[in-house]
């Protein structure tokens, strides 16, 4: 057993938007330093329960604890990423201006940023592999990058939690590797990671657990042990299912 703190504590919870119901009696457990894979079919509730994470959206039963108190109180120490295609790339911001936002929580919105500020901005940066596309225009950048310019802003912020939403759709393979070594490090460091993915490549690479999700928890635990064909069929509610690699196809709904 983990002897690292709990970060991540569900119990028994229900989620709902007003009276309609998302997700019903999830559990699990998420260590410092440990990453989940939320997995599921579209309209599985993993954006939502990434919302409920971080007291957008509201547990009408049980309970969700995140770093020992409600989601809501948790939220200076948690940063998130959303999915790549709600961002706006007309934002008339440099690369560097969008990663200092992460610090404002630190640094208060009035004062000016410090040196150390503007290193902590380089060095995530310099982690998702971006430090020479520092003063540019983050309208410029591709849609991978724009994400990994998100990453950094998340990385700048020092957070004890990361909520990543489908990071990895429609990334290229140097901006999946980047990612990829963005969640070792803050791992590494002690944060927790969150991540619904639909690649299942990036749980057996990034994620020490899985949480298998359709509307109810079809499995929470190890990756090894929770990763497996049967669940995953019956997590996609008996669609036509295959594995192709490391990909989930429906191929019949
Ligand atoms: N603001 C909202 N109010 C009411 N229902 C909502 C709201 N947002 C999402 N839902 C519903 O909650 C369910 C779960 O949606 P959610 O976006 O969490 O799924 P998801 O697993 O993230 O899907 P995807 O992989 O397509 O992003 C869907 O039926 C959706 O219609």
């Amino acid at each position: 057993m983990s002897e690292r703190a709990p970060t991540l504590v569900i119990d028994r919870a229900s989620v709902a938007y007003g009276d309609v119901p998302v997700l019903e009696e999830l559990d699990g457990v998420v260590h410092e330093g440990e990453a989940v894979a939320l997995i599921g079919p579209n309209g599985a509730g993993k954006s939502t329960l990434i919302k409920a994470l971080l007291g957008l959206v509201p547990v009408v039963r049980g309970r969700i604890e995140v770093l020992g108190t409600t989601p809501a109180q948790a939220r200076r120490d948690v940063a998130y990423v959303p999915q790549a295609d709600t961002l706006d790339p007309d934002f008339p911001v440099s690369v560097e201006q969008v990663v200092m936002m992460g610090r404002y929580r630190r640094i208060g919105w009035l004062r000016r940023p410090s040196a150390a500020d503007r290193a902590e901005v380089a060095g995530a940066l310099e982690r998702v592999g971006l430090a020479a596309r520092a003063r540019d225009r983050f309208g410029t950048l591709s849609g991978g990058q724009r994400q990994r310019v998100l990453l950094a802003r998340a990385i700048a912020a020092g957070p004890r939690m990361l909520l990543l939403d489908e990071p990895f759709n429609g990334v290229d393979a140097v901006s999946q590797h980047a990612l990829l070594e963005a969640i070792g490090s803050l791992k590494e460091q002690g944060a927790s990671v969150v991540v619904s993915t639909h690649d299942l490549a990036i749980a057996h690479l990034a994620c020490d657990e899985v949480c298998l999700l359709n509307r109810h928890q079809f499995g929470f635990g190890p990756t090894g042990d929770v990763l497996t064909p049967e669940r995953l069929r019956a997590t996609y509610g008996g669609h036509a299912l295959e594995l192709r690699g490391d990909r989930v196809i429906v191929t019949q709904t």
